[in-house]
């Protein structure tokens, strides 16, 4: 079941929050979409949803369109959590998957084993606003995927969890990659994008400035990073034609060149000068690529 958004565009009033977008989102996979704040992002997970009319474009899934009838299919981590706090998790959660067409028993044997899996079981009995933000976060979570859904959309999934939980949640969305469900995922963390997706788009203002597979956007990018560790001074490879960024560590140093020839140039500079511990050619970062597609406007 393939997502596809065909020049998708969203107007409020004058204003264009997402401008002819075009994707393709990869069945059984992990979708990263990347963007700076007010970017596209939510707005365009709200026109998935149907929460939202798009202005001009066709959402599709699965080659027919997608909405309330299909909700049933969709997990939906919104960025602003909306669990009702005084309601227990377990009454709460259960009656949301009803709604999503679960029965009741299935639904709190799947949230008893959630809860297991994420280490509170005893959370079923709480109220959402007993729980410290992070652990709200957690059960809303596993709101969104209590029923099984086909396509899983996780608004800014790790953000404001804790380094344990962060991983607790990662290996849950690689858990339901591996089990079949087409996930997308928001963030403004490059580190967790490159780790869990294999295909991304980098919005901007809108409008898709990077998409594809990572794999191809880093090598298409062309400029590459070097890394240098030597016993003697590196600061004059900053100078060298080439070299579009320079920065010193201690007693080694992080380039980014032009493309992989300068960086035999550098090896030819390096030579003679003293002792090199180590030098390596590396991929560009996502973060590399992201600085320079949204550049300033990031915050
Ligand atoms: N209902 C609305 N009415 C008017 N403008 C809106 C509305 N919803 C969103 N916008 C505007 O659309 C733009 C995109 O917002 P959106 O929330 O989609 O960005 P985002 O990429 O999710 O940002 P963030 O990373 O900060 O969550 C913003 O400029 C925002 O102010």
């Amino acid at each position: 079941m393939t997502l596809k958004l065909h020049n998708v565009t969203k107007k409020f009033g004058s204003f264009t929050a997402v401008d002819h977008l075009s994707l393709e989102i990869p069945e059984k996979q992990i979708f990263g979409f990347l963007g700076a704040n007010g970017a596209g992002k939510t707005t365009t997970f709200r026109m998935i949803l149907g929460l939202i009319q798009q202005s001009g474009g066709d959402i599709t899934w699965n080659e027919s369109g997608i909405g309330y009838d299909k909700s049933h299919l969709i997990g939906y981590l919104p960025e602003e959590r909306g669990l009702y706090p005084k309601m227990k998790v377990q009454d709460q959660l259960v009656y949301l998957a009803r709604l999503r067409g679960m029965n009741s028993k299935e639904a709190i044997h799947e949230l008893e084993q959630w809860l297991e899996k994420f280490k509170v079981p005893d959370y079923k009995s709480k109220k959402v606003e007993d729980l410290s933000k992070g652990n709200q976060q957690k059960i809303q979570f596993i709101s969104a995927v209590l029923h099984k859904p086909k396509l899983l959309i996780l608004d800014e999934p790790f953000s404001g969890l804790d380094p344990v939980n962060v991983e607790m949640l990662k290996e849950a969305v690689v858990e339901l990659k591996e089990a079949g469900t087409s996930i997308v995922f928001s963030s403004h963390r490059m580190e967790h994008v490159e780790e869990l997706c294999e295909h991304l788009c980098i919005l901007h203002h809108g409008k898709p400035v990077v998409h594809g597979k990572l794999k191809d956007i880093k090598r298409s990018f062309g400029k590459k990073n070097v890394r240098v560790r030597a016993d003697f001074d590196l600061a004059f490879l900053k100078d060298l034609p080439g070299v579009t960024k320079y920065k010193s560590l201690g007693d080694s140093c992080e380039l980014q060149v032009e493309n992989e020839h300068i960086s035999q140039t550098i090896l030819t500079e390096l030579h003679g000068k003293g002792f090199i511990r180590t030098f390596d050619l590396e991929e560009p970062s996502l973060n590399d690529i992201f600085i320079e597609k949204v550049g300033d406007s990031y915050e």
